[in-house]
């Protein structure tokens, strides 16, 4: 039995689509919204339902032998796991942003406040790229509210269409990183379980196409 982690959200639908249109399942697994576990025995494949943020956790533990999940996740959490397939679905990126027109003078101010759901990626690129401190608020949501309302400079958060930050009268400051979704495999389950390779090859196949 090979078990695989699929990010609740967004990228359940595109997620599940990929493993159906690849023959590797017949089950339509979003229309069992509920249900947090669902066994395909006829292909001996497990899909377990879980937060987006929690799929390398996962994963990692070797609880699921795969998973799918955002790389902006991944950058974030630097768990270890092996990151197989870009699977091109969920694109978007991550970007600092912060309040129209205000790019120079708040890129130029001594201490800057940032609001994001990504503390690590902020402070390594903060450090690493620009070689500063800054002081990081983490959030959970709605990140692109916290420059409105003073309760940071700026944000560093995720952008598709630009529409919320426009909407919000926010606009990109630096593009920090693409992001889409990745295929990643339990380093072990990679050793010990020839079925996975089968099931990768089956993806990429789909992802090529
Ligand atoms: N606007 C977007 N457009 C495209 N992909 C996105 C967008 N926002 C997020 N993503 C991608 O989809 C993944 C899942 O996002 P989703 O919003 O479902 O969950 P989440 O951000 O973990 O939040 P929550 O579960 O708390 O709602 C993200 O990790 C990212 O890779
Ligand atoms: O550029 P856009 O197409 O507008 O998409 C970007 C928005 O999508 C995500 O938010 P989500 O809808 O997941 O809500 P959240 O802020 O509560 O996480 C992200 O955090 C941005 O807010």
């Amino acid at each position: 039995m090979i078990t695989v982690a699929l990010p609740k959200g967004r990228l359940a639908q595109e997620a599940a689509r990929l493993f159906i249109n690849s023959s590797l399942t017949t089950i339509d697994i979003i229309q069992e919204t509920r249900k947090l576990i669902i066994e395909d025995e006829s292909s001996n494949i497990r899909f377990l339902m879980v937060k987006p943020f929690d799929v390398p956790t996962y994963v990692e533990y070797g609880i699921a032998d795969m998973g799918i999940v955002g790389k902006d996740v991944l950058l974030e959490q630097g768990k270890k796991v092996y990151e197989l397939l870009d699977l091109g679905i969920g694109k978007c990126f991550i970007a600092l942003a912060g309040p129209k027109g205000m790019k120079e003078e708040l890129l130029n101010k001594s201490e800057k406040t940032i609001a994001t759901k990504f503390p690590n990626i902020t402070k390594e690129y903060f450090e690493n790229v620009l070689g500063e401190d800054v002081q990081i608020i983490k959030l959970n949501g709605s990140v692109e509210l916290a420059p409105i309302l003073g309760l940071s400079d700026m944000i560093v958060d995720i952008v598709e269409s630009g529409r919320t930050l426009r909407e919000n009268g926010l606009e990109v400051y630096e593009k920090l990183y693409d992001v889409s979704a990745r295929l990643i495999i339990n380093r072990a389950s990679l050793k010990l379980k020839n079925k996975i390779e089968v099931i990768v090859n089956h993806l990429e196949r789909m992802v090529m196409q």
